[in-house]
């Protein structure tokens, strides 16, 4: 069990909340390998603050499933009208996983961006390259783990993984880490503590566009 100690006061959190803005309004694509705590960390930047963020929210072909909503969970969409979008440049990113397309549309992030957000982006590696090449601006962070065995760790304690996805997990990690050395992150965090990885993450995305 993973203890926290509250991040600010109740007043700095008032204060926060309602006139704190990132200076920076580029969307913030979050990537690392599952399971090394990218939700834990943006979840905590939304509790602080939650009127500067929104997590985009993608398109997909599969249905929604019980408790989902349109437009909170996913924007639910044929495959027609998915790939009519992809032949319109409307995704700055997709992807088949199994039988189903996912996607990022640039009309849902100018829409959040529109309500004075900083929209929040949680991608995995090759939706990082497609977001570059597309030109559309973006900041990336990296969430990097402490260590393989620490990742295994809390993959498992996580409890939501088959033994088999755990390590389809564990090997896309690696090409991740990979991936990540090449350069192409504005920022990499290391999540060893989570408080001062969360820190960390504050810092980057409320430095003025000069500074990150
Ligand atoms: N710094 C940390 N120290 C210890 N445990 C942590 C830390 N950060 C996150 N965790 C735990 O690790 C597990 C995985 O975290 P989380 O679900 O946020 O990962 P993720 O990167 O969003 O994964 P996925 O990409 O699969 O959604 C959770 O049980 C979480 O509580």
């Amino acid at each position: 069990m993973l203890y926290l100690r509250p991040l600010r006061s109740c007043f700095v959190y008032k204060m926060a909340s309602s006139a704190n803005l990132p200076p920076d309004r580029r969307p913030i694509a979050i990537s690392g390998p599952s399971g090394v705590g990218k939700g834990t960390l943006y979840k905590l930047l939304f509790a602080q603050y939650p009127d500067a963020f929104t997590l985009s929210v993608s398109h997909t072909t599969r249905g929604p499933r019980p408790g989902e909503q349109d437009g909170v969970d996913y924007h639910y969409v044929s495959k027609e009208n998915f790939t009519e979008l992809i032949a319109e440049d409307g995704f700055i990113e997709y992807a088949q996983f199994g039988d189903n397309l996912y996607g990022t549309s640039k009309a849902t992030i100018e829409e959040q961006s529109a309500k004075g957000q900083v929209v929040v982006l949680d991608i995995e590696m090759e939706g990082v390259k497609q977001i570059k090449a597309s030109g559309f601006p973006a900041r990336y962070v990296f969430v990097a783990p402490p260590s393989e065995e620490e990742l295994e760790k809390r993959l498992r304690g996580r409890g939501t993984e088959k033994e088999e996805s755990i390590q389809k997990r564990l090997a896309q990690s690696k090409l991740e880490q990979e991936f990540a050395k090449t350069g192409v992150h504005d920022k990499i965090i290391v999540n060893d503590d989570l408080e001062k990885a969360y820190k960390e993450l504050e810092d980057f995305v409320f430095a003025s566009p000069t500074e990150s």
